[in-house]
């Protein structure tokens, strides 16, 4: 064993980045450096939220965390082992849903594991059970258009689950949803995530979405993207509402708005 692999095997972080680096080339030959010398680790079980100008490149750090895309310095390790050989402990959640709209609701939670030839005879009951636990159980044979938007988000959030990741990447899993709908799947994710353990990275927009559900907010800057903050957000748990309206949460967002850079309230 080389001491580089042993070192990967002795590392108990849920993520890890290591100096990652990302230049894209353009079809002309000019390089844009999006992300560089990113360096931070996720715990097993941690609820890590991801804040940050837009287009200081959060999207593009899920993806290379996601092994979507390889970065061109440094390298990310999920469970101490190289991406490409912990794909199946991942699953991600984008803004939209993506549902397949030929297939019934419980057909499309169970999709990951079909294109894994990993379905089996309990398969489909678990997929029920998911469906249950965000309260569609009686949507199972429904078929998306039959859905609201968050109802259709939170059949996504099961077909991510259905295949047991220990790591959950969302980006922006809730950024198209109205106001009222967002707060219930604030509620849903953090019951979800308490319940299956499972580590979280969470790319949001709102400042007071990343500090109610994080443990920790990681706050990168642009131009180049860099980690400019990466602050443990101390608040007792399960989080309710009255979290929100406390003096400690204001002082967190505000800290949060200053390594941003915005002034524009908490929003
Ligand atoms: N494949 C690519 N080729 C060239 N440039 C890219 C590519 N993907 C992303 N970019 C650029 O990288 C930068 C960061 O994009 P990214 O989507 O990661 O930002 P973001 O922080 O997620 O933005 P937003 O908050 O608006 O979703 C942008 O300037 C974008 O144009």
């Amino acid at each position: 064993m080389t001491a580089e692999r042993e070192s990967h095997m002795n590392n108990e972080h849920a993520i890890s980045v290591n100096n990652v680096g990302m230049t894209f080339r353009s079809r002309d030959g000019e390089d844009t450096t999006v992300l560089k010398g990113l360096d931070f680790h996720v715990e097993p079980g941690q609820f890590v939220s991801i804040v940050g100008q837009s287009g200081s490149g959060k999207t593009t750090l899920l993806k290379t965390i996601s092994g979507l895309l390889e970065p061109t310095e440094g390298h990310v390790l999920v469970k101490g082992r190289p991406i490409s050989e912990g794909l199946k402990d991942i699953a991600m959640v984008f803004q939209g849903p993506v549902l397949l709209p030929w297939r019934n609701n419980i057909d499309n939670v169970l999709l990951p594991l079909e294109f894994r030839g990993a379905r089996t005879n309990e398969s489909r009951g678990y997929a029920r059970e998911l469906l249950e636990m965000v309260g569609l159980g009686d949507k199972a044979e429904r078929y998306s258009y039959e859905l609201s938007g968050g109802m259709q988000q939170r059949v996504a959030i099961c077909r991510a689950l259905v295949s047991h990741p220990e790591l959950l990447l969302m980006d922006e899993p809730f950024g198209a949803l109205d106001a009222m709908t967002r707060d219930s799947m604030n509620f849903e994710i953090q019951r979800i995530w308490q319940t299956t353990g499972c580590s979280i990275l969470f790319v949001t927009h709102s400042i007071s979405e990343a500090v109610w559900l994080a443990d920790r907010v990681v706050v990168v800057g642009d131009r180049p993207g860099r980690i400019v903050a990466d602050i443990v957000i101390d608040l007792p748990r399960p989080r309710g509402k009255e979290h929100r309206f406390s003096a400690a949460f204001s002082d967190y967002a505000t800290e949060i708005e200053s390594h941003i850079g915005v002034t524009t309230g908490i929003s």
